[in-house]
């Protein structure tokens, strides 16, 4: 099923897919390997693991990643939801010389936090609620202004 879904974006186009790169239960009962050796068996496409912990990305290393996420830091209960983007886990993964791009991703909202990701060790970040989501800057600004 997961591979599905994955297979659906290779087709329209994407070049990297990013999925559940965590140590939990997959919804088709699949491990991360076979489905990171199934997307690799039948497209190009790069895969991207969302991890949530150190352990996480060691394990999604080890069953064939192309690149490795922080996306799901402070959503797994692994790690506490920083306010920004996770550097403590940023930091541990790059020095853990996985020698795979590491893509920090999650709770980057400003540019001081995107150069925080880079030194602490990301090859690239990923930034989305900051540039695509009127209604939640709006709610920063608001919720810094009514103090
Ligand atoms: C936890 C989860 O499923 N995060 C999703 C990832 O696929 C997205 O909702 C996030 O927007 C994305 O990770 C980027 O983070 P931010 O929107 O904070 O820049």
């Amino acid at each position: 099923m997961v591979f599905h879904f994955a297979n659906d974006f290779f087709q329209a186009g994407a070049h990297i897919v990013a999925l559940d790169g965590t140590r939990r239960q997959r919804p088709d009962q699949k491990s991360l390997a076979e489905t990171i050796s199934a997307v690799h068996e039948r497209s190009s496409a790069l895969v991207m693991a969302d991890c949530g912990s150190l352990d996480d990305a060691l394990a999604a290393a080890e069953a064939g990643a192309d690149l490795i996420g922080t996306t799901l830091a402070g959503y797994t209960g692994e790690r506490n939801k920083t306010e920004g983007p996770d550097l403590e886990l940023i930091e541990q993964i790059a020095a853990a010389n996985l020698g795979l791009p590491l893509i920090a991703e999650g709770r980057i909202h400003t540019p001081a936090q995107a150069r925080a990701a880079m030194d602490a060790g990301a090859f690239a970040v990923v930034v989305e609620t900051a540039i695509t989501h009127p209604a939640s800057i709006t709610g920063w600004f608001d919720a810094a202004l009514r103090g």
